[in-house]
């Protein structure tokens, strides 16, 4: 059964998931080549359930590509991937695949709401939820005043919350964050830290870049890229 069928809805009241069975995620000698620079060779990582991969490097050293290689987004030149041991091309696949990812972008739609954006997105990706539920989410989020409006009309930081509100109740073990502390106010910079440990502690694996320190409690590695490394 996949996690996002075998996970409860989520609980209005609390950023806390339940647990998700324990996964292990092996990347093995990947290439990957943008406009004839060479961005990394052999790249061999694996991540295992409750841990954080923080990929570092200086602007432009292919930390985005990487996060595109890992959704699926970018067709790296050479290497593999296995989820649980299982050889996969992606990791998104269609309902009940295992990763939900946060970009650079919102991939929010401009004319519906914020709680019709989420809806549409978890139905798409096999994750019904209840308009309780959502409202409650965005609620946390501190947007339970802005739930109907057109999206449009949110400011960014607000957009990004809604995005936010979206991955929370994906239900997904694999978090993929590109720069996900950014246009975030104090306030959310909190409620996301809390998120991202308790995604930890219920055995939930991200993946993030960042230029700051990530300010979460839990195991975690870095991965630095460089030139062609
Ligand atoms: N579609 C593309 N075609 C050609 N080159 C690309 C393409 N996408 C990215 N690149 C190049 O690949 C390199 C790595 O870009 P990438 O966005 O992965 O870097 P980054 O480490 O995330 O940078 P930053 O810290 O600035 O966000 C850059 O030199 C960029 O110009």
């Amino acid at each position: 059964m996949s996690d996002a069928a075998a996970a409860p809805a989520h609980t209005p009241g609390t950023l806390t998931p339940h647990p998700f069975p324990a996964h292990c995620l092996e990347v093995d000698s990947l290439v990957l080549e943008r406009g004839e620079r060479l961005l990394f060779n052999g790249l061999t990582f694996c991540l295992d359930a409750g841990e954080l991969l923080q990929v570092a490097g200086r602007n432009g050293a292919g930390k985005t590509s990487l996060l595109r290689v890992l959704c699926g987004l970018t067709r790296p030149m050479d290497g593999d991937m296995t989820w649980d041991g299982v050889p996969v091309r992606r990791l998104d696949d269609g309902p009940g695949g295992h990763l939900a990812y946060l970009g650079h972008h919102n991939a929010l739609k401009d004319e519906l709401s914020a709680e019709e954006n989420i809806q549409s997105q978890c139905r798409l990706h096999g994750c019904p939820q209840t308009p309780e539920a959502v409202f409650s989410m965005l609620d946390e989020l501190g947007l339970g005043g802005h739930a109907d409006l057109p999206v449009k009309l949110l400011s960014q930081g607000q957009k990004r919350r809604v995005a936010l509100a979206r991955l929370l109740l994906l239900r997904r073990p694999l978090w993929i964050l590109d720069e996900p502390f950014a246009a975030l106010d104090v306030q959310v910079i909190e409620v996301l830290r809390q998120a991202l440990e308790a995604h930890l502690a219920a055995r939930g694996m991200i993946i993030l870049t960042t230029h700051q320190v990530v300010p979460v409690r839990g195991p975690q590695r870095t991965l630095t890229l460089g030139d062609g490394a």
